[in-house]
């Protein structure tokens, strides 16, 4: 005889944590990135926890769900979905966050259906003593492979003391900052955040880490600030170069025109970001690789539709990231260890995150060799703290920021400035 695991209470807290001047295609993070906690209690007494986007609205929209979900079975979760998306309604609105492109109704409620799914399943791993991978089809690997995700920076926010990062605005100091990731956290692959220096200036960078990093796979992500042909003719300057070129362009269309020009597969975050967006982006050829990410692909079973869609139609699997706490990472790792097929080595903002600042108790995520062990204890295997996690809803609710808004702070420093797509 089955016991159902109801939920009787759900907690939504806005924290706030340092993060560099990093810059990209729409202009700076600003000195605080915002993130969601979201705690499930039930009456069998295992708590779980996820971590999603904070901005105000989807604040709201997680406010209207939590209500709505009180009473319901964590094993059910295909109830779970369906009474997000009808406690949503139809008129969902546009839940963006960061460089994510267009979002529809779907995709909205994979946006905030997805960490009360990942409370769920921690839930469920805590009740069967069974860690999140084995319940998303068991780990196919003991460890997972993160990417150093290199920025230009600016050595301090405007008004602020210098991080220990220093200034990257040249292919030398993006080198110099690549060698600090891996001498830290021995990555064994190279994302370069693109978009904010005009593209030759950004192959230089490119070709200086190929110089420096013979053997580190290297990826460019402009997220949409070139034409078609700029792209096209970077992608032949830089063929052999590059892993992977992602985004270089925006749109479906932009993309196929691209695709078939150059040399390396083309990857995505950005016309690809829904089930809304896989069909046609098949059949123009647009891609060759999607990155997946389970705070927008609606949870960690969704994110292994997508990887069946993947492997369907022979479509490579990566994994994208935004700024992020433990939560998070937990679930990636757990994620990308159940799923055969995502052979790229996963984006994580993990490095640029002051490690004094997080919500769960450090220990159980260290990166060696530039992979994350998967835990292999019941549930995610991260502890909230909650004494860090009241120090940085205080921070939150002193920082003033209430949305993520790269462009607005941009311009506040510097009114002129405007987020093309495409610039060059
Ligand atoms: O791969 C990507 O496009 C991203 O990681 C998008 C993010 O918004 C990133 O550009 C950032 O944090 O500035
Ligand atoms: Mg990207």
């Amino acid at each position: 005889m089955s016991h159902t695991v109801r939920i009787t209470g759900i907690t939504v807290t806005p924290v706030a944590f340092r993060d560099p001047a990093l810059l990209n295609a729409v202009g700076v993070h600003e000195p605080y990135a915002l993130r969601a906690i979201v705690e499930v209690t039930t009456d069998a007494g295992p708590t779980g926890v996820g971590e999603t986007y904070a901005d105000e609205e989807h604040l709201a929209r997680l406010a209207t769900v939590s209500h709505a979900l009180i009473g319901q079975d964590v094993f059910a979760l295909n109830a779970i979905l369906a009474r997000t998306r009808a406690a949503l309604g139809g008129s969902t609105g546009d839940d963006s966050h960061g460089l994510t492109g267009k979002i529809t109704t779907g995709g909205t409620v994979d946006r905030v259906y997805s960490p009360f799914e990942v409370a769920c399943l921690d839930i469920q791993g805590k009740i069967l003593g069974r860690p999140v991978s084995d319940l998303l089809g068991g780990a196919v690997r003991d460890e997972v492979p993160f990417s150093a995700y290199l920025f230009y920076k600016w050595a301090a926010h405007p008004g602020h003391q210098p991080d220990s990062w220093g200034e990257a605005l040249c292919p030398e100091q993006i080198v110099a900052q690549a060698r600090t990731m891996v001498d830290r956290y021995g990555f064994t692959a190279l994302k370069l955040k693109g978009g904010v220096f005009p593209p030759d200036q950004e192959a230089d960078a490119i070709r200086a880490l190929r110089t420096a990093f013979p053997h580190l796979p290297l990826r460019l992500d402009p997220n949409a600030a070139w034409t078609p042909e700029t792209a096209v003719r970077i992608g032949a300057e830089l063929d052999g170069v590059l892993e992977y070129l992602e985004d270089p362009t925006p749109g479906i269309a932009g993309m196929a025109v691209v695709a078939g020009e150059v040399p390396m597969p083309l990857a995505t975050n950005m016309c690809v970001v829904g089930f809304d967006d896989v069909e046609d982006a098949l059949r123009a050829g647009a891609v060759g690789i999607i990155l997946s990410d389970h705070h927008y692909w609606g949870g960690l079973h969704r994110s292994k539709i997508l990887s069946g869609i993947c492997d369907t139609f022979g479509l490579g699997l990566s994994m994208h990231s935004n700024s992020h706490l433990g939560v998070s990472l937990a679930a990636m790792v757990h994620l990308a260890a159940a799923t055969p097929n995502l052979t790229y080595a996963c984006d994580t903002h993990w490095p640029w995150k002051d490690e004094s600042e997080d919500v769960v108790r450090p220990g159980v995520l260290a990166f060696r060799n530039g992979s994350v062990a998967v835990p292999s204890t019941p549930g995610l295997g991260v502890e909230l703290d909650h004494d860090a996690l009241a120090r940085l809803h205080e921070q939150y609710l002193a920082c003033g920021l209430r949305n993520r808004d790269d462009t607005g702070y941009m311009r506040s420093i510097d009114p002129a400035y405007q987020a093309l797509k495409p610039r060059w």
